[in-house]
């Protein structure tokens, strides 16, 4: 199967970091119109912005954030790096995107949250009307931040339900921040009735999967670690939680260390919602049509499959039936014959 083919088939992505999303190119507009050149050459600058293959753990990867979120504290930044991620999406024909991001980690140089969450509401609208890619945003409060702080960010979530902001996360390093640490504010979360796709399960804990589908996570990001654990396993199966795998992340952080151990098959086969997802398109120099060509590579799945696993993704959506449909329907016309 070509790469090429896969490129033109309609995707669906739930998960993906609108900051570790940022082109090189567009980093460097940013850093020349605000007058802050960047410490690297052009040349220099895409590896620097992507999580090496030797990277030792999640705490790793996410040091590479720390390039690009100094450029990305204005508004205008905000607007354009989303509407840029529209446009990279785009052309892979991607039909439907949810977008994540924590807005605290624009916030220091003094904008609000609602100005952050409003320029990326605009980017991604801006990005609609060009390029017809739908899109919806996610917020995330940080491991690492205070509750208090976090609590603003499920407010915002509130506040914006449902118009441009469909659900909440939480992300960061997992290894020194387990998910029951956060019961208080996804409980909270859950009393404003907002839908919650939680990061679990991504540092070999299966426990934090649990503990973040039993607060009402519907969704959860990576969730590798419950190939250790049958019951676990069996309990996501029960409650049709969707699984948002990110292969090649999944291998820069360290979540697995050998194709054998990825279990992407185990999980398929144990009937797992599992969809397929970037996290990263710069940080893990990836896109959807990479991660598919991957996954063909090392299983030879089929269109089918990679139509069933859109399926799942648009099943786990946080859009009302009425837009899933429209989207199971636009997966299913668009056979494409590749023999
Ligand atoms: O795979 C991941 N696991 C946990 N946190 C992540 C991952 N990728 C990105 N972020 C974190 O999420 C923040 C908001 O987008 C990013 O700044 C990064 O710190
Ligand atoms: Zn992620």
């Amino acid at each position: 199967m070509e790469e090429q083919i896969i490129q033109h088939l309609p995707k669906i992505e739930l998960h993906c970091h609108l900051d570790g999303s940022v082109r090189p190119h567009i980093l460097e507009r940013l850093a020349q119109e605000q007058g802050n050149p960047l410490p690297y050459s052009s040349a220099e600058l895409a590896s620097k912005l992507t999580a090496p293959e030797d990277c030792e753990s999640l705490l790793e990867y996410l040091e590479r954030f720390d390039i690009v979120l100094p450029y990305l504290q204005t508004a205008e930044a905000i607007e354009l790096i989303s509407y840029d991620l529209i446009e990279q999406v785009a052309e892979e024909n991607v039909a439907y995107i949810e977008v994540r991001f924590a807005p605290l980690l624009f916030a220091h140089q003094g904008l609000t949250i609602n100005q952050i969450v409003e320029a990326v509401i605009a980017g991604l609208k801006r990005g609609e009307e060009v390029f017809g890619v739908k899109s919806n945003a996610l917020l995330c409060g940080m491991r690492h931040h205070t509750n208090s702080d976090n609590k603003a960010v499920v407010e915002a979530t509130k506040n914006y339900l449902n118009n441009g902001v469909v659900g909440f996360d939480i992300a960061g390093d997992e290894a020194q921040f387990p998910a029951d640490l956060y019961t208080d504010l996804i409980t909270l979360a859950k009393k404003y009735a907002i839908p919650l796709t939680l990061h679990a399960g991504e540092c070999g804990c299966p426990q934090n999967v649990l503990t973040s589908i039993k607060l009402g996570a519907t969704r959860v990001g990576h969730g590798i670690a419950i190939a250790k654990d049958d019951a676990i396993l069996a309990e996501c199966k029960e409650r049709g939680t969707v699984i948002e795998m990110c292969p090649t992340s999944n291998f820069q952080t360290k979540a697995v260390t050998k194709l054998e151990d990825y279990p992407f098959k185990k999980f398929m086969d144990a009937g797992l919602n599992i969809c397929i997802n970037t996290d990263n398109r710069t940080v893990s120099n990836t896109t959807l049509t990479k991660e598919y060509t991957k996954l063909h590579k090392w299983y030879n799945i089929d269109y089918r499959c990679m139509e069933q696993l859109n399926h799942n993704a648009v099943n786990g959506a946080f859009i009302s039936d009425n837009e899933k449909e429209q989207l199971h329907t636009l997966l299913k016309t668009a056979y494409y014959d590749y023999k």
